[in-house]
């Protein structure tokens, strides 16, 4: 185990910078999850720190010492990709065992670390099939299985989920963050996966055009956008153009007045996520961002609703409220039907 600490990393390829100098530490045993949209340099990112791609600048130092320019294999690097890259006609044994008996491991040390390691994903009655005679699920955990086997300082994973159906991926994810915390391998995964991001990662790192747009926690993320562009790519919102009047309330285009939480100079949007918009039947008596609206139409997403409201002004705020919330609260999910909705200023984030 160990941390990682990375400044200034770069790498273009012909005229196009692919990764534009970025910094990274990434503390022992913490998972950290980069995302971001398809094209980023994610993956870059990744291979630099495996040492498949060489940088153009910068440092990588793990655990202390500097691997920018080591090859791969005296890095110590635990690696997972998307295709499990298993070894078609070896066993499964055999494919755990392969990192070890390339790195030298003592003969005898050999069988019980693999069985260590496969009994860790709960493989150890399959060591004798081939990779073909396994479901993509249980060949993805022999990748993992192979990945951990070597202890390695760090473990990166590079959208390690993406081939799996809908409900094996939950699975997987599920293993694998715990088996991460169980063995406090210091892990970057790369996914363009928000809800996987949001779900696994102690810390998140958003990149956009080969930078860093914000790292933080998920709760950052979501709550505390450093920007228009994190707002929108990690879940829904509503945006709201408009600014910060003399009242120091936030008028927007269409006339709605917002009170929010902290005013940061010069804001020109405002958030609010869907959950934060509460509803009623009858106006609010007192309190901030009472706004009244015209039910436009509604979806059932599952166990919610998304409600689209109609502002007089020309607005759409959509809402995610549950049935039960909205029969409490009286409102009636009929076109043009008057609702008044409420959000705490807490809620409002000026951008
Ligand atoms: N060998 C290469 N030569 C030229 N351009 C490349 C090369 N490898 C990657 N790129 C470009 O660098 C950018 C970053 O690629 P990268 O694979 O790191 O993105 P990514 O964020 O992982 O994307 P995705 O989510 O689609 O996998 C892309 O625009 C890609 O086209």
């Amino acid at each position: 185990m160990a941390n990682i600490a990375i400044s200034g990393l770069n790498k273009t390829y012909g005229s196009f910078r692919a990764v534009d100098f970025i910094d990274l530490n990434v503390q022992e045993g913490e998972f950290v999850i980069v995302l971001g949209p398809s094209g980023c340099g994610k993956t870059t990112t990744l291979r630099m720190l495996a040492g498949f791609i060489e940088p153009d600048g910068g440092q990588v130092i793990l655990g202390g010492r500097d691997i920018t320019y080591e090859p791969p294999y005296r890095r110590n690097i635990g690696l997972v990709f998307q295709n499990y890259a298993l070894f078609p006609h070896l066993t499964i044994f055999e494919n755990v065992a392969f990192g070890l008996r390339r790195r030298g491991v003592n003969h005898s040390e050999i069988t019980p670390r693999v069985k260590d390691a496969l009994s860790l994903v709960d493989l150890s009655h399959l060591t004798d099939r081939l990779p073909r005679q396994l479901s993509g699920g249980q060949q993805q955990r022999v990748a993992i299985a192979r990945a951990i086997a070597i202890r390695p300082d760090v473990l990166l994973l590079d959208e390690p989920l993406s081939n799996l159906d809908a409900k094996l991926r939950l699975q997987v994810r599920d293993e694998l963050r715990s088996l991460q915390k169980r063995l406090g391998i210091t892990t970057i995964m790369v996914t363009h996966d928000q809800d996987e991001a949001m779900s696994v990662g102690d810390r998140l790192v958003l990149m956009r055009s080969g930078r860093i747009e914000q790292i933080g926690s998920p709760d950052d993320l979501y709550n505390r956008p450093a920007n228009r562009f994190v707002a929108d790519f990690i879940g829904r919102t509503n945006f709201l153009r408009g600014r910060i009047e003399k009242d120091q309330a936030f008028h927007s285009e269409g006339g709605i007045v917002l009170t929010s939480a902290s005013q940061p100079p010069g804001a020109t949007e405002a958030m609010i996520r869907p959950e934060a918009i509460r509803v009623r039947s009858v106006p609010e008596q007192s309190g901030p961002n009472a706004i009244s609206g015209t039910i436009h139409g509604h979806v059932f997403l599952g166990g919610l609703i998304e409600l689209a409201i109609d502002m007089p002004g020309g607005e759409r705020i959509t809402g995610v409220i549950s049935p039960r919330e909205l029969e409490e609260a009286g409102v009636k999910l009929i076109p043009n039907a008057p609702v008044y909705i409420s959000v705490a200023p807490k809620d409002v984030v000026l951008l």
